[in-house]
């Protein structure tokens, strides 16, 4: 499997489980995230749900380029980015708490799918950032518009989307985009944070996530999303972003 999902007491945790290729993620993972969001609707003993990656290399490398390249056009970039921005969405607006365990590399899609955690606990070795600039791009998951959601200074994000090169860790945290750093083993720093966050009852915490649900169901962030989606599908079919993800593709072999 390209994804697990596994259940630990209140907590259920999400693992993309592509090392090889940096946890790059493909039709299989998406169908995994709506998986996740399945079970976490049904289960309302779960009090927390955690993203991350498999090894120790990366957390997520974004959209497999080696899939994505073959979409040309405006209509079918948008067809996927949307399908992807929604389950993403469907993720990020989960009623309980949910964590991205950063254990490694997340660019591109893969830092996308960060932000839109409401934590983010990074790794020190960590480097992460929206590199999608350098394939001439912007995001398109969602990924721009939830980091102008996360209350960091907006020269720091406006800084992060168009600089476009992962940041180390202690950058992260001092713009506010981690959460915390942690060193050692991802589940250990994992058990130490939620050893302070989850409150006894899992109602206290659905009711505060669902404070910040209303904001973004007010401010309308789905449709800011939707824009984005476009906005990258238009960008999607131009030569420069074809040559680019031609060149990172032919660059290895
Ligand atoms: C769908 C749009 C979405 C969005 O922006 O909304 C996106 O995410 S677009 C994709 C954006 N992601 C990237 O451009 C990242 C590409 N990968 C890298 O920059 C590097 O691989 C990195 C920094 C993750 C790791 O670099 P390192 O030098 O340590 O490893 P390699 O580059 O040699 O990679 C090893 C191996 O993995 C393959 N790989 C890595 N990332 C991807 C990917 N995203 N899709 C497909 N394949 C990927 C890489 O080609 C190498 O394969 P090999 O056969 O061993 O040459």
């Amino acid at each position: 499997m390209d994804y697990t999902i596994v259940k630990k007491d209140e907590i259920i945790i999400f693992e993309i489980n592509r090392p090889a290729i940096h946890n790059a993620i493909n039709m299989e993972v998406l169908a995994g995230f709506k998986e996740l969001v399945h079970t976490v609707k049904n289960d309302s003993s779960i009090k927390l749900a955690v993203i991350t990656g498999a090894g120790d290399k990366s957390f997520c490398s974004g959209g497999d380029l080696s899939v994505l390249h073959k979409l040309k056009t405006e209509q079918e970039s948008f067809e996927m980015l949307s399908e992807a921005a929604t389950i993403l969405y469907d993720v990020a607006t989960l009623t309980i708490p949910t964590l991205a365990l950063v254990n490694g590399t997340a660019v591109g899609g893969g830092c996308e799918i960060a932000t839109l955690c409401d934590y983010r606990l990074v790794k020190k070795e960590a480097r992460c950032g929206f590199i999608q600039g350098q394939l001439a791009i912007t995001s398109g998951w969602g990924g721009g518009t939830y980091l102008w959601e996360k209350g960091m200074r907006q020269d720091h994000t406006l800084q992060m989307l168009t600089e476009a090169v992962p940041y180390p860790s202690d950058k992260l945290q001092t713009i506010g985009w981690a959460t915390e750093i942690f060193e050692g083993h991802k589940y250990t720093a994992l058990e130490a944070f939620v050893q302070r966050m989850i409150v006894p009852h899992e109602t206290v915490l659905r009711a505060y996530k669902m404070q910040l649900i209303r904001k973004w169901e007010q401010s309308k962030l789905y449709e800011r999303i939707m824009e984005e989606v476009r906005t990258c599908s238009v960008l999607w079919e131009q030569e420069v972003h074809h040559d680019a993800v031609n060149s990172f593709l032919s660059k290895k072999k």
